[in-house]
């Protein structure tokens, strides 16, 4: 019975073998949802459930039996705390796989020493009940849906040398240079060769016909792609578009500490970059020309924040504006119309001075620094 309905198209969904067996915690959280690790046996499984693995084993054991039944395997990399950027991105990789793997995973080497792991948001109950919903979503379309959600420890992904954030760390690392040492890596010098290293332990682990990343982190699509390419991984790369509130702000797991104030402002980022989007449609190619307005902006709103009183204005630092070739995001004096390039920046948003009583701040009361980054991409023209 389970045979006759397994097919390549995403359209039809319980299909493994009832040889299937692995292993089972003896306790189920959301319905529709159940636990796998190595200790307890589940026989006739069917994949009208999302299956939680915490380890590598059970897991490649799944994957198999999907690629004898020739399903295919859409895989969305995540650090939790989802939202409807995350969503998507699974909605994508439902529309073009049979099954979508999403992983959970807050993973420590590619955060810095000084930087927010300690405080960055987890929210899983919250991340399996939108997932819960999504299926349901896509129970109704005939797409394909979210079978396995993978959210290993760190022992796990790190079975040897417990990670290391340092930037001479001792560990496994895979390294882009020096695309990973550019933008985002000059501010965080080991980010992209955590995210380089993760992602590979991931696509071993879930060997996925395609996997799905947000533009919004666009220096992190390009890394992926020459991961991918330069260690022949047998994978394809899709890239979704970024998710936005009404006025433009991309969405980030981060955005729940900004609180109102900040939140008002941080949209300067996004203003900053489609003036200077504006002026490469109206034909402009030099650097100067097409950044000026963006850098202009930028000033303005800092200016006029610090007219304001301090318990109503919002300190920001401007990281960087980029233009860069959207092969190496190394910079560009002219943009190449037949290529293209990507606009992106980062901006600091520092803790609110001075709160009002009744301000709505955010999670950690306004204190904690968010880092805002967006892009956009200029298409070739000629
Ligand atoms: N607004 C968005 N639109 C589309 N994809 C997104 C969006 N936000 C995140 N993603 C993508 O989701 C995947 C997982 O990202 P992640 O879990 O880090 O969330 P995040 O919102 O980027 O969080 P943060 O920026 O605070 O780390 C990445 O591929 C990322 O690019
Ligand atoms: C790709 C990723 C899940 C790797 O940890 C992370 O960098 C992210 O969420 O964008
Ligand atoms: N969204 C990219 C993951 C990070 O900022 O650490």
């Amino acid at each position: 019975m389970a045979y006759l309905r397994c097919t390549a198209a995403p359209i039809l969904r319980p299909c493994l073998s009832s040889s299937f067996a692995h292993s089972l915690k003896p306790y189920a959280l959301n319905s529709g949802i159940r636990y796998l690790s190595s200790t307890a046996t589940l026989r006739s499984a069917t994949i009208s459930q999302t299956h939680i693995f915490n380890d590598v084993a059970p897991l490649r054991k799944f994957r198999r039996e999907l690629l004898f039944n020739n399903r295919t395997v859409g895989l969305v990399p995540t650090m939790g705390a989802l939202h409807a950027g995350h969503l998507s991105l699974v909605r994508q990789a439902a529309a073009e796989n049979t099954d979508v793997f999403v992983t959970v995973y807050v993973n420590p080497t590619q955060f810095g020493l000084n930087e927010d792991l300690a405080s960055y948001p987890k929210t899983w109950e919250a991340d399996l009940e939108m997932l819960h919903q999504l299926n349901q979503e896509l129970a109704s379309t005939g797409q394909g849906r979210v079978s396995a959600v993978f959210a290993p420890s760190t022992k796990v992904m790190y079975p040897i040398l417990p990670p290391d954030s340092a930037i001479p760390g001792a560990g496994s690392f895979v390294e882009m240079r020096p695309l990973g040492q550019l933008l985002e890596g000059a501010s965080r010098p080991v980010f992209f060769r955590g995210v380089a290293t993760i992602c590979m332990k991931l696509f071993n682990i879930c060997t996925p016909d395609r996997v799905y990343f947000g533009q919004k982190d666009i220096q992190q699509t390009v890394v992926i792609k020459r991961l991918v390419k330069d260690f022949h991984l047998n994978t394809d790369v899709r890239i979704v578009a970024t998710s936005r509130e009404s006025d433009g702000l991309a969405l980030s797991s981060r955005n729940v500490y900004l609180g109102a104030r900040r939140r008002n402002v941080g949209i300067v980022l996004n203003q900053a970059l489609r003036k200077a989007e504006a002026q490469y449609k109206a034909g402009k190619r030099l650097r100067g020309d097409i950044l000026w307005p963006a850098v202009d902006h930028g000033d303005k709103v800092q200016l006029e924040q610090e007219t304001m009183e301090p318990n109503e204005r919002v300190r920001f630092q401007v990281d960087y504006l980029s233009l860069a070739d959207p092969d190496t995001m190394e910079e560009v004096d002219q943009v190449d119309a037949t290529k293209g390039a990507i606009l992106s920046g980062a901006v600091k948003m520092l803790p609110v001075e001075e709160p009002q009583e009744d301000e709505e701040l955010g999670v950690g009361g306004g204190q904690i620094p968010v880092r805002l980054i967006d892009n956009l991409v200029l298409d070739p023209v000629e």
